[in-house]
């Protein structure tokens, strides 16, 4: 859609800043600069502007740009129609920490025809043996991941453990619109960020093992590096800390019991 777009994610994202260093080098709410970061302003007061602009630093017009209409607007997955309700589409999120089994999860669901879809999410992170571009994620490169950000496409982004990931905006929207449920794992930022803007259209669920430290066995198990596993580690405390934010708990030490509950959580509501 044509208007005035806001650039702050671009430029944050080419600063290395994230929210809490830039409500604290300009003084801006948080929530405005969320608003802002997400172009979910209609109006903005120019001192803010200007409090954004000495702090990145950058000129007034490096962030805000008047953007016509063109762009992509496509969803980066084809809908199959079998699957479409006769309400609005609903948003399934699984975080968790690394390890907990939110992939595993999925690819148990994946192999019961329920009527969802799976929306792969864009990543800047090395394919792991076993996937495929396209699942579980679009592998791109720094520059192309850039480039989204710039002409917008994201719902949502994050750097987590080094990585970029991001939700395709157009394909959540279009989910929605025309009545198709999606499930996926998202981190626990994005997941909330979910929540922000489609509202009662998400549910969120947490996985974790009820002992914490079973994480870093199952990593290694995985194939992943120390290094690799010592990066994930350092999240956890950050993930556990907006648990209570979520609808649902699974504790996750049997694979076939978690199954179940998710599936249950799903029956719930009402997808099954
Ligand atoms: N209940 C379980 N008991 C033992 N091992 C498990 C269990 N659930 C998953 N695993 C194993 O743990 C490893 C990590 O699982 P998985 O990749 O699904 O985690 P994840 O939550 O998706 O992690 P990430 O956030 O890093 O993508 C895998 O090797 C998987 O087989
Ligand atoms: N905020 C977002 N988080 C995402 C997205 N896609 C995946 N994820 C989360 O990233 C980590 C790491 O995943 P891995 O597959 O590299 O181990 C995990 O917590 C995912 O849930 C996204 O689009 N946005």
């Amino acid at each position: 859609m044509a208007g005035v777009k806001f650039q702050l994610n671009r430029l944050m994202f080419e600063r290395g800043m994230n929210v809490p260093e830039l409500v604290r080098k300009s003084g801006v709410n948080r929530n405005t600069l969320y608003a802002i970061k997400n172009n979910a302003l209609n109006r903005v007061d120019l001192g803010v502007l200007e409090r954004i602009c000495d702090a990145l630093p950058c000129s007034l017009s490096d962030l805000v740009v008047y953007e016509p209409a063109g762009g992509d607007e496509r969803p980066v997955i084809r809908f199959n129609p079998a699957f479409k309700r006769d309400r609005e589409g609903r948003i399934f999120i699984i975080s968790g920490p690394s390890g907990a089994g939110k992939n595993t999860l999925i690819n148990h669901l994946k192999e019961i025809n329920l009527g969802v879809h799976y929306i792969p999410s864009f990543t800047t992170r090395e394919m792991r043996e076993g996937e495929t571009q396209g699942n579980p994620y679009h592998f791109v490169d720094l520059a192309s991941f850039k480039a989204m950000i710039d002409r917008h496409e994201f719902l949502e982004y994050e750097q987590i453990h080094g990585n970029y990931y991001g939700t395709h905006a157009k394909t959540y929207e279009y989910a929605i619109r025309h009545g198709y449920d999606v499930l996926k794992d998202i981190d626990v930022n994005g997941a909330l960020n979910f929540r922000k803007w489609f509202r009662d259209h998400v549910v969120l669920i947490y996985v974790r093992p009820t002992d914490l430290s079973a994480l870093a066995g199952r990593l290694t198990g995985r194939g992943d590096s120390l290094e690799e596993i010592q990066v994930r580690m350092k999240r956890i405390e950050f993930e556990e800390s907006k648990r209570d934010q979520f609808d649902y708990l699974i504790y996750n030490d049997d694979v076939l019991a978690a199954r179940d509950e998710l599936l249950a959580i799903l029956r719930r509501e009402g997808v099954l």
